[in-house]
């Protein structure tokens, strides 16, 4: 067999990057208005830091404002809270990402309700979360969302097919299961206790991995032909002591099984930040009552 055809996430989450410059000067030209993300960073997470500076560089390609806020690993909770206050005020912020993990001190689920709802581009409060499954319009998580887009791309109507989405986070695996059921897929949620894994996983069509092991699935766990979506992204060390980056899935071998397959890097991670910009847009036009862009 023919290996799988790789899913391009750098190009596909440049294309869409571009689709939404094009909006973000429409508002600015006719509507005098600048979508504007703020990104709230507690402590020095050496990847949180690349994620941030990207998701910063990015923004500010697109035509956006970014609003950075950078606090020390020590920052008390209650300053956390009193900031995302301040955001929630200002005009010129339509969007709020606080990155995770926060440090242990904070509790992450207080921090993620005081933000406002309509600011949420995360789409991690509970107000969105309940709207998603509800199946009405809500800011959707950008992992899960990018990752549609990309299945859309390869396979066009998703209808009846068996997706198995593989982790069970509120981030990841969650609301990609409520994303396929709205596809009309029929979706089976498996993580760390899921009974004959392998056995699940081969009677899926789609198979999205999010459980954050370092190439877990394997090959051989693959029906022929399906599409995977590998969300992991994981530093190992090689066997000459590099440092590499690898999925969630083992792409050597299911590269020789899968019908599409997305690499890491350069797969889902792009489509994440492209999705926040995206989110950035929508809640702007929404919180100016202007028509929504169709991204
Ligand atoms: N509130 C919050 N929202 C998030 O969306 C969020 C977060 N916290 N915490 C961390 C995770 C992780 N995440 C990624 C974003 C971009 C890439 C990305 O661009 N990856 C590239 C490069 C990878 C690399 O070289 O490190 C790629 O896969 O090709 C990856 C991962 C967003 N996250
Ligand atoms: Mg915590």
């Amino acid at each position: 067999m023919t290996d799988a055809r790789l899913i391009d996430g750098n190009a596909f989450s440049a294309r869409l990057r571009d689709t939404i410059a094009t909006h973000v000067q429409t508002l600015r030209d006719e509507h005098h208005v600048v979508p504007g993300l703020a990104v709230v960073l507690v402590g020095e997470d050496p990847a949180s830091q690349v994620y941030v500076r990207t998701k910063h560089k990015r923004t500010v390609e697109t035509g956006m404002k970014s609003f950075e806020h950078k606090l020390p690993a020590d920052t008390p909770e209650r300053e956390v809270l009193t900031l995302i206050e301040g955001l929630n005020d200002d005009p010129e912020v339509h969007g709020i990402l606080v990155q995770l993990p926060l440090p242990g001190h904070i509790d992450s689920q207080k921090v993620i309700e005081a933000i406002d709802p309509a600011k949420d581009v995360d789409g991690f409060h509970p107000v969105n979360v309940g709207r998603l499954s509800a199946g009405l319009d809500a800011m959707v998580p950008c992992t899960p969302l990018g990752s549609l887009m990309l299945l859309k791309d390869v396979l066009g109507k998703l209808d009846g097919l068996d997706a198995v989405v593989v982790g069970r986070s509120n981030i990841v695996g969650k609301p990609m299961a409520q994303l396929l059921i709205k596809e009309s897929c029929t979706v089976t949620v498996a993580h760390s206790r899921t009974r004959d894994l392998p056995d699940v996983v081969r009677r899926a069509d789609i198979v999205v991995a999010a459980v954050g092991r370092p190439e877990m699935i394997r090959g051989d766990w693959l029906k022929p032909g399906c599409t995977v979506i590998d969300v992991g992204i994981n530093r190992i060390e090689a066997a000459d002591g590099t440092k590499k980056l690898v999925g969630d899935v083992n792409f050597a071998e299911a590269v020789k099984v899968a019908g599409a397959i997305t690499p890491v890097p350069g797969g889902v991670g792009p489509m994440t930040i492209a999705c926040l910009l995206r989110n950035t847009l929508v809640a702007c036009a929404r919180q100016h009552r202007l028509p929504v862009p169709p991204v």
